[in-house]
């Protein structure tokens, strides 16, 4: 019987998924993908075809809990399949810690070990291993597989890997991991390798950025935890961290109200008030949006150069991300204030969204690039439940966890 992969991908504002047939050559070929919206108070769940048009809409406030998701997303999905089985879901975890640097097959070990790096992303983890739970309740014999965000980074230069503390922090996991990998192999994937250095602007409901050399990830902006680098929809992003102390010793705020602050009530939320979502903040004629606006565009446009400087330069930028691909006042933003290092986009083109923006004078090139990183999991889990059924034909049998 022909098999199907589903992948989840949890992020902090949506819940994406797709699902793929498995070719007999391996190929995947989408089959459907769709979305779950988390921003309003009532879920909204879009099931789409491969030509991306829409299937099915459901509003609801009862997606809230996980096994309710994963029940719905089963019972939506499965009957789209056709006469292909589904085989195994691969996850997107944010947090792969010091131990696991590439996809790997979930038991209950390993779960056990994800969930010990949960206070090391807090506002994602939880998310991220929900659904393999209740998944593990529904469907024991279904093979599930993690795909980490921090892999893409695994092998950072000292220089980036490092924080400036003494050594045994090092080597107690107490480094720069970095995220947003799974994006961000897609984006290196996708690219010709004529462009040497590249900066990758991952601009969504979380932002990061990542010098790319070679195909290769140099450095990035987030680090032990997807709280550092730039500000972001509802995080701080990098700030002094004896702001901590201070919010500790002089203003007796505990570790879970500084953790609420800083994952929930910072970045664009925190400094407009209005909103954490930019479509909001850019319609608005509040001069607090607009303030908002600037200091993220600010914020991004300083650690564009900051990525370029470690690889003494850059050849192309790319946006991504729900923010990076589908606003071009952003993008124009951004790019105004990197003027000052040659870079010049094309107004039209950036306002009509093409994959290429920036214009012939230009001192490096600028794309626009949508990223799939379903189709990364779907990839790293058919390699992994290929390879488990190569080493033993009867694992698919057994139950997982
Ligand atoms: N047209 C747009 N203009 C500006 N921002 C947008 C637009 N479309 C989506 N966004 C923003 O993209 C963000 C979601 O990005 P996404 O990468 O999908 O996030 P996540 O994966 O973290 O859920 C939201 O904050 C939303 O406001
Ligand atoms: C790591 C991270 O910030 O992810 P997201 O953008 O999906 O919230
Ligand atoms: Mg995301």
């Amino acid at each position: 019987m022909p098999q199907a992969i589903l992948a989840l991908n949890a992020g902090s504002s949506s819940i994406k998924f797709a699902a793929y047939r498995v070719g007999t050559g391996s190929e995947l070929t989408l089959a459907c993908k769709g979305s779950l919206d988390r921003h309003a108070r009532e879920a909204k769940l879009i099931v789409k075809d491969a030509a991306s048009t829409v299937l099915q809409e459901h509003t609801s406030e009862s997606v809230d809990s996980s096994s309710a998701l994963t029940t719905l997303l089963l019972g939506r999905i499965e009957p789209l399949l056709g006469d292909a089985e589904l085989a195994a879901v691969g996850h997107r975890v944010v947090h792969g810690g010091p131990t696991f640097s590439a996809p790997v097959l979930v038991d209950s070990a390993v779960l056990q070990a994800l969930d010990a790096l949960t206070p090391l992303a807090p506002l994602h983890q939880p998310g991220c291993l929900d659904p393999i739970r209740s998944l593990i309740s529904v469907r024991p014999r279904l093979l599930q597989v993690a795909c980490f965000d921090t892999a893409f980074h695994h092998d950072l230069p000292p220089t980036y890997r490092r924080f400036p503390l003494p050594a045994e922090f090092e080597a107690d996991g107490i480094r720069r991991y970095g995220f947003h990998g799974l994006s961000f192999e897609y984006i290196a994937r996708s690219l010709d390798s004529v462009e040497a250095r590249v900066v990758v602007a991952h601009l969504g409901s979380g932002s990061s950025l990542c010098a790319i050399r070679n195909g290769k990830s140099v450095n990035t902006t987030m680090s032990l935890t997807p709280l550092d680098g730039l500000m972001m929809a509802t995080r701080s992003g990098a700030i002094d961290p004896g702001l901590v102390l201070y919010l500790q010793q002089t203003k007796n705020m505990s570790a879970s109200e500084i953790e609420e602050l800083l994952y929930h009530r910072s970045g664009l939320i925190g400094l407009s008030g209005i909103s954490s979502d930019m479509r909001i903040l850019l319609a608005s004629d509040d001069l607090k949006a607009k303030e908002a606006i600037d200091q993220f565009c600010a914020c991004v446009a300083e650690q564009i150069a900051a990525m370029a400087t470690c690889m003494s330069g850059v050849d192309l930028l790319v946006f991504t991300g729900g923010i990076g691909e589908n606003s071009p006042e952003i993008r124009k933003q951004i790019c105004a204030r990197l003027n000052w290092l040659g870079l010049r986009i094309d107004d039209e083109a950036n306002m009509r969204g093409h994959n290429s923006i920036s214009t012939r004078e230009s001192r490096f090139a600028v794309r626009v690039i949508p990223t799939d990183e379903e189709s990364v999991i779907a990839m790293q889990t058919r390699d992994i439940i290929d390879r488990a059924n190569l080493e033993d034909p009867n694992r698919i049998a057994k139950n997982p966890a």
